[in-house]
């Protein structure tokens, strides 16, 4: 990593996408909202209410159409004189898994360090350590299609995290495996983020994964979306299952399970009006 103190600071974001037949929709309108270096940010909200937007942002792939996004550089936890800095190296890590399937898992590890140009014996040792990382050692060989779709994330995980990027972005990373992989990866993953001391912006549905990994919980309203609560997760770490039976999660749970319940039911009424 090679500058975890920069905070990602979104001021007034909209972005529009214009439709083919003239008509547009308006994903976000007016997000203002700060990603603080070395912590974990989940942004939870309603279908459709632009999380994913608001990710793509972030990393670059969108530009607003309103608003600005500054990197700003910090020094002891507060911004340095406002010194906008470049924007820091960043990996995500999707929901599909988005694997090579013609490459094998090592192979798969090292394709980002290739293009990065990284010497050939640094590029292995570091896949490897970054595989052992995710518990998959012995699988180096394998192609995606041999795994299952736990291990295949596992390896998207190691594919992000050996780039020792500065910022990792998860756009529901389990959204796509069954309860019992999700609950491990997800202990797995916040142990990783924890020893990695990265930022990362986690998009999710769960309200559970939202509190077993972030500092903070950002609550967005139905679509447009905006930030309508911002909220500090100060339960201890490590977090795991354990944590879910605590009575401070309870508490967080159904403070953010209200508030999304008044989005969730605006989201449906406004998509059953477009249907
Ligand atoms: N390329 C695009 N062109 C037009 N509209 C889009 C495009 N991408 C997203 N949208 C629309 O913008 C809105 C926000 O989409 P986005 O994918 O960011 O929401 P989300 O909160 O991530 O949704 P979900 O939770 O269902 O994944 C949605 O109404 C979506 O249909």
């Amino acid at each position: 990593m090679t500058d975890h103190a920069v905070a990602i600071e979104c001021r007034d974001l909209g972005l529009v996408f214009p439709g083919a037949a003239g008509e547009s929709t308006l994903a976000l309108s007016g997000v203002s909202c700060c990603f603080l270096p070395g912590k974990v940010t989940a942004i939870i909200g309603p279908s459709g209410c632009g999380k994913s937007t608001l990710l793509q942002i972030v990393r670059g792939f969108l530009d607003p159409s309103r608003g600005h996004l500054n990197f700003v550089k910090l020094e002891g936890g507060v911004a340095a004189q406002r010194q906008v800095t470049k924007r820091p190296a960043m990996s995500t890590v999707w929901q599909a898994f988005n694997l090579f399937p013609w490459l094998t898992v090592l192979e798969n590890v090292v394709f980002g360090l290739e293009l990065a140009g990284v010497p050939k014996a640094e590029r292995e040792a570091r896949a490897r350590k970054a595989i052992a990382a995710v518990d998959l050692p012995g699988f180096e060989k394998k192609y995606p299609r041999q795994l299952s779709g736990g291990m295949r994330q596992r390896v998207g995980i190691a594919r992000a995290l050996v780039m020792n990027p500065d910022v990792l972005l998860l756009d529901e990373p389990f959204g796509a495996l069954d309860a019992q992989t999700r609950l491990v990866l997800q202990e797995q993953l916040a142990r990783l983020v924890e020893q990695s001391g990265t930022t990362a912006i986690l998009v999710t549905h769960s309200i559970e994964e939202a509190i077993l990994l972030a500092d903070t919980i950002l609550v967005m309203s139905a679509r447009p979306g905006r930030i309508v609560a911002t909220i500090d997760v100060e339960l201890p770490r490590p977090r795991n299952h354990a944590t879910t039976h605590e009575p401070g999660f309870a508490k967080l749970f159904d403070q953010i399970y209200g508030l999304l319940r008044d989005e969730v039911m605006t989201a449906m009424t406004t998509e059953a009006g477009t249907a």
